[in-house]
């Protein structure tokens, strides 16, 4: 519980580059928050299929973790191996429920940006891909051979279901996220210059149509989890946000997965971990 003290050694530059990793953490998660519409997600407009939190859960949440995500920096600039990324990770686990009064708002993120932002900190260069390579070559194995978590909703899915979920993922150095949402997100920037909501949204949706999501599987079930998948496939294959009704055919959308109370939130943490290396790695 004490991330401005870490084990491990760190110079006043690397404690400065912990510090703007931390805050682009904190800016991708805003950015999140702040995307509407999102099928099924909380945003500053309505809670969607959530009635445990709202966008002011998820802003005490972020506030609160933000702190853990300068310690992964600096852990990984010392070169940590897993286990003392797993304990800071755990301990930002911590702080999220006593800033959510026990709501889960943030876990996926905390996983997935928290290894992005230790690659981040151990400076891997900005050239394209270098994070989720890092991520891959680094901490892939370990991932795998982690504990598993027997009592996450995502453990029971990800056994029932067979799919890898957010371990598998990011082992892989986050494939779904450069192969979809950095490109989603840069062609909804092409096609809607100066929206940046209609990026995110075009984003989002190409990457619920592709992750193995194990948010939809254990809230929706298989018949959820492929509605969602194909409803979100067919916005991006009729055009996404180049449509000129885009944002009414999202909100039609977001209410469909909220009458199936359905919540894409592995997809909503790719969008915040798709933004964090849009801008890491940004020419
Ligand atoms: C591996 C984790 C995510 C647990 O995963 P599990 O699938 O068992 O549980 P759970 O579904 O509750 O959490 C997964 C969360 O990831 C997100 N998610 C779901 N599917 C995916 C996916 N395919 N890809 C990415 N994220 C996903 C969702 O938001 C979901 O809530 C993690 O909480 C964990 O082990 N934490 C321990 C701390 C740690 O190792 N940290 C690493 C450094 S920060
Ligand atoms: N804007 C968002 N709206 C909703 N969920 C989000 C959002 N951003 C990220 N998420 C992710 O979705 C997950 C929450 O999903 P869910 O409510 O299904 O939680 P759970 O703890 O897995 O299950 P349950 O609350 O149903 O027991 C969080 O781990 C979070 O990382």
């Amino acid at each position: 519980m004490f991330p401005d003290s870490p084990a491990l050694p760190a110079g006043d530059e690397d404690l400065r580059a912990a510090d703007a990793i931390a805050r682009a953490a904190a800016a991708a998660l805003r950015g999140e928050l702040d995307t509407y519409p999102k099928p099924g997600l909380v945003s500053p407009v309505d809670s969607g299929s959530h009635t445990d939190m709202d966008a002011g859960t998820f802003r005490a949440s972020a506030a609160a973790i933000t702190p853990f995500f300068a310690a992964l920096a600096r852990a990984g600039a010392a070169g940590a191996a897993m286990p003392a990324l797993r304990r800071i990770g755990l301990d930002a686990e911590t702080a999220m429920r006593a800033a959510t009064g026990g709501v889960n708002t943030h876990r996926g993120a905390i996983f997935g940006l928290g290894l992005l932002c230790a690659a981040a900190g151990a400076r891997p260069g900005a050239g394209p891909g270098a994070l989720g390579r890092l991520v891959r070559e680094r901490y892939g194995a370990a991932i795998l051979d982690g504990p598993v978590l027997l009592h996450a909703p995502g453990a029971r899915a990800r056994r029932r279901h067979g799919v890898g979920g957010a371990p598998a993922e990011a082992a892989a150095g986050f494939p779904t996220l450069y192969q979809v949402g950095l490109p989603a997100l840069r062609r909804g920037r092409r096609w809607r210059p100066g929206d940046p909501q209609a990026a995110r949204v075009e984003a989002c949706l190409a990457l619920i149509a592709h992750l193995e999501d194990t948010c939809l599987l254990h809230r929706g079930g298989p018949e959820g989890y492929a509605f969602a998948r194909t409803e979100a496939a067919r916005f991006i294959a009729e055009g996404g946000v180049a449509q000129p009704d885009w944002r009414e055919r999202a909100t039609h959308l977001h209410r469909a997965f909220v009458a199936r109370n359905l919540s894409p939130g592995g997809g909503a943490d790719l969008l915040t971990m798709t933004l964090f290396v849009d801008g890491f790695e940004a020419p």
